[in-house]
């Protein structure tokens, strides 16, 4: 760990930030939404807007507040009815932020995301795009999962990963994620021990953290995917803050982010593309090739193209365009977009097999542009 590395005292100037607030920040513990939390954090959102700095609000919420209005008590473990829940709960909580918002001048922008879409090229560079206008116009994008219609994704999960994702997409300075406990402790706070970790110079540096205990009953992802969150963000050149969503205002509200509030995690990496990135760790794989060693090397030491003559496997059953991994000998090796359905690789790996002359595919299987290299695991 660099021993000179020190904690910002101050947000960085005219940043864009990417500002994630947690379902247990947004709820009461009745269920029901606190109202004036949005109040603060959209007062806060209009200072931040005043001081030039563009923000994104990835806001949960929207299961907690769909379940009392449907007259369920807990939240369900049937994924239908969590659609449900969310389907309701999301135009409530969107109307809440649309109304706080615009009594401070500020003009809130739905925008409800499935990874699959943001992988796709031409949905990717749409997103992006619709993020941008937004931001030059001086909107504030209020991003959610798409819950209502993906069940496969982040599979109603946690809006963490999407607020790291999000913060790629944008190109963020600084992605703050809030929640209901003063940001990283050594192990969940109130158990024997625990002390609040201030700064965190290198995520690898964690290893002795216990991020296992579990969150509120209505937060889903607990502390694990907020480390998470900030490894994946920090590794592409975004800041991060996991903090309380009771000290917004000492956070937010002033000059100076108080030393003694929150954990703040260091980039560890370079802004990188992003769409590589909803590639690897967002979309759900529809299937997946066999490749030789040959073809393993070239997608992963000389950073070719995936090519026909390589594939020696298919398994699954997608169409061209499909988010696909790529497996060798050794392992996962990479994610990218096929372009060939499952059905046009088996016929050429039969007509392979059966020696009869294949027609001549010059067509990449994966081109590079639309591979995204996995991490090794052990
Ligand atoms: N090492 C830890 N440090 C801090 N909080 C932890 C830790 N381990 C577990 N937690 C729990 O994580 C919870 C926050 O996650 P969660 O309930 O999912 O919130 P949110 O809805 O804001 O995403 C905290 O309430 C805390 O009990
Ligand atoms: N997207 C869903 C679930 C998100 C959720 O609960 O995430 P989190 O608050 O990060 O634990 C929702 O809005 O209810």
């Amino acid at each position: 760990m660099p021993g000179s590395a020190r904690r910002p005292d101050a947000l960085p100037e005219r940043a864009r930030i990417v500002l994630k607030i947690g379902s247990s920040s947004l709820t009461r513990p009745d269920g029901g939404l606190d109202l004036n939390r949005i109040d603060v954090i959209s007062a806060l959102v209009a200072g931040l807007r005043g001081r030039g700095h563009d923000v994104v609000l990835v806001a949960s919420g929207a299961v907690a507040a769909g379940l009392p209005t449907l007259g369920m008590v807990q939240r369900p473990a049937e994924l239908r009815l969590l659609q449900a829940a969310a389907s309701v709960g999301q135009s409530r909580i969107m109307g809440r932020w649309e109304a706080s918002m615009s009594v401070r001048g500020l003009v809130a922008a739905q925008v409800l995301l499935t990874a699959h879409d943001v992988a796709v090229r031409d949905h990717y560079r749409t997103v992006r795009e619709t993020f941008d206008a937004l931001l030059s116009m001086g909107a504030v994008p209020v991003v959610n999962e798409n819950d209502a219609v993906a069940n496969t994704e982040f599979n109603l999960g946690d809006n963490d990963y999407l607020a790291a994702l999000v913060s790629h997409l944008v190109t963020a300075d600084l992605l703050i994620l809030f929640t209901d406990v003063d940001g990283l402790w050594t192990a969940r706070p109130g158990s024997a021990g625990a002390e609040p970790i201030r700064l965190v110079t290198d995520p690898a540096h964690l290893a002795s953290v216990d991020v296992t205990g579990r969150g509120s009953s209505l937060g889903t992802g607990g502390m694990r995917t907020k480390v998470q969150a900030a490894t994946l963000a920090c590794s592409s050149g975004t800041a991060t803050i996991i903090a309380s969503a009771a000290d917004a205002v000492e956070i937010l509200g002033g000059a100076q982010v108080p030393q003694d509030k929150g954990t703040w995690f260091l980039p560890t990496g370079p802004h990188r593309p992003s769409r590589r990135l909803w590639m690897a760790h967002a979309s759900l794989p529809q299937g997946r090739v066999l490749v030789d060693d040959g073809a393993a090397q070239a997608v992963t030491v000389g950073k070719k193209s995936l090519l026909l003559p390589g594939v020696i496997g298919v398994d699954g059953d997608f169409e061209s365009g499909s988010v696909i991994e790529i497996v060798g000998a050794t392992g996962l090796l990479a994610r990218g977009i096929c372009r060939y359905s499952a059905a046009d690789l088996r016929e050429v790996l039969e007509a392979r097999r059966d020696g009869t002359p294949a027609p001549d595919h010059v067509t990449p299987v994966i081109h590079r542009d639309d591979l995204a290299e996995l991490p090794r695991t052990a």
